[in-house]
């Protein structure tokens, strides 16, 4: 029997991966065999296209590469991800934690095109990675929601204020305000579940919000 897959997504900055990490160890702690991955997949060839992407070698813009386009970039390296590195554990009943999977495309990829076609795109997606490219269907998808300014201090934090070091979403913040509009509007159609990460001000603390996703996910059947 096929395990859990459950995926831990949100915007730029938003605390992601080291939630993902704790979460990690909070299932493992209960017994639970855990496989963490993470996309992009940064470290493997099949992120090339990703990595030239928002490295700007297509486009200085993230609205120069099309919403199509840039999205199968990032699901061939999910597919890749999922051919050589987790099929077997998740098929054989593994809890696979993802930070990041399908719902960042159309977080990331959808706002590039006109609202009356969000719908059509979520089909489509939908369609070409868990039909056509026959990529697991999350249990559940966990949004961590940061508002924008307090994720932009960490971003900032991040890169110690070089701008260069920056990706070509991170650069543009008029597309990364788009992604809050196109996260919210996919999060209601596709039932995530939805954390708040910050108080208006200042990030919560991270005892605080990982209890809240732990919460979630027992809350899940
Ligand atoms: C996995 C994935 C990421 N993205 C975007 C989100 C990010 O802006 C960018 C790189 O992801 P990532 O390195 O996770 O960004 P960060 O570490 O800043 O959170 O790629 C997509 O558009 N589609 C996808 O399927």
């Amino acid at each position: 029997m096929p395990g859990k897959l459950i995926v831990i997504d949100g915007l730029d900055g938003s605390g992601k991966s080291t939630q993902s990490e704790r979460v990690a160890k909070c299932l493992r702690a209960r017994g639970e065999q855990v496989k963490l991955i993470s996309f992009p997949d940064y470290g493997e060839p099949s992120s090339a296209l990703v990595k030239m992407y928002l490295g700007g070698e297509f486009s200085d813009s993230p609205n120069g590469v099309n919403a199509y386009a840039a999205s199968t970039f990032y699901a061939v390296d999910r597919y890749a991800s999922f051919k050589k590195f987790w099929e077997k554990e998740y098929l054989s009943g593994h809890t696979i934690l993802a930070t990041r999977y399908v719902s960042s495309n159309a977080i990331h990829q959808m706002g590039k095109l006109p609202r009356n076609q969000w719908d059509e795109y979520l089909k489509w997606l939908d369609d070409f990675e868990y039909e056509k490219l026959c990529l697991p269907r999350p249990d559940q998808v966990i949004f961590l929601n940061m508002s924008r300014s307090v994720a932009d201090r960490l971003i900032e934090g991040r890169y110690g204020g070089d701008e260069s070091r920056k990706d070509i979403h991170e650069k543009d913040r008029a597309y990364l305000q788009s992604c809050q509009e196109t996260a919210e509007y996919a999060a209601k159609a596709q039932n995530w579940r939805m954390i708040c990460c910050d108080d208006g001000k200042n990030p919560l603390p991270l005892e605080f919000v990982t209890e809240r996703i732990m919460e979630k996910i027992e809350s899940r059947a």
